[in-house]
């Protein structure tokens, strides 16, 4: 059975160990899964492997940026690993979008290829000390531009620019959401956020929810009260 929840729950652990405490406890028809760039590096491709051998819908966050043909290559080594999802950098410009896209499509598995815009972190002091003028909104507004005219299959963005980028992209464009925060959760380091409802009734096609979930006391209570609270809304 495909998974029907906007749920992709972000892997942020140090190792296969603890990652797979938390994957022994849910099924792939209740969430899907990331692996960003901690788990990646200390675990390497076979613990992706392992979860895309356990059916989960993976997505592989290593968030690529570099010249057009390295950038290629890596998204057709991502690709090989059977995952649903891989994601490059926006800020690479258009001949490198171009160049992942060609490379996804010309691979097997063909996994959605999504960019990032401006990371949720960021918030506009972040971008004038980088050079890049003007708010989040319109910077991401451009990037998630460029990302359609390049072929891309979406974006990451904040929950907060997503009504805007509906009324502008195609429907079918996902829009992936990180900076997801429970009413009463801790931001950390995330400067743009919402909540999961918040974010879904916006438009969200995706929310990538990590320290929520993963470092709460109980994290499978985390993601059933998530869960139960999307769940009120849609049936409200
Ligand atoms: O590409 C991403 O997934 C991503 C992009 C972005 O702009 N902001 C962002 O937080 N992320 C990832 O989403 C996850 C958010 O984790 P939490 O802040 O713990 O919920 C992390 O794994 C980040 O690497």
């Amino acid at each position: 059975m495909a998974c029907t929840s906007p749920v992709i729950v972000a892997l942020d652990y140090a190792n296969a160990r603890d990652a797979l405490a938390f994957v022994d406890k849910v099924s792939p028809e209740r969430c899907r899964l990331k692996v960003g760039k901690e788990l990646f590096t200390a675990e390497g491709p076979e613990l992706v492997r392992e979860l895309v051998r356990r059916d989960f819908d993976v997505f592989l966050d290593l968030k690529f940026h570099d010249i057009p043909n390295t950038v290629a290559k890596a998204c057709a080594a991502a690709a090989d690993l059977g995952v649903w999802m891989i994601n490059v950098h926006t800020l690479g410009g258009s001949k490198m979008l171009q160049a992942a896209r060609e490379a996804v499509a010309g691979s097997a598995s063909q996994p959605l290829l999504i960019g990032v815009t401006i990371l949720t972190s960021m918030g506009s002091a972040d971008l004038h000390e980088v050079g890049l003028p003007g708010e989040p909104m319109e910077n991401v507004e451009r990037l998630a531009a460029l990302a359609a005219q390049s072929g891309l299959d979406g974006v990451v963005c904040s929950p907060q620019e997503v009504s805007r980028l509906r009324q502008q992209l195609p429907e079918n464009f996902q829009l992936v959401t990180p900076g997801i925060r429970p009413a009463g959760s801790a931001g950390g380091d995330q400067t743009r956020i919402m909540t999961p409802v918040d974010a879904m009734t916006a438009g969200s096609s995706y929310l990538v929810i990590g320290r929520p979930i993963t470092q709460a006391d109980d994290p499978m209570q985390a993601l059933d009260e998530i869960e139960q609270s999307l769940q009120l809304a849609v049936s409200s």
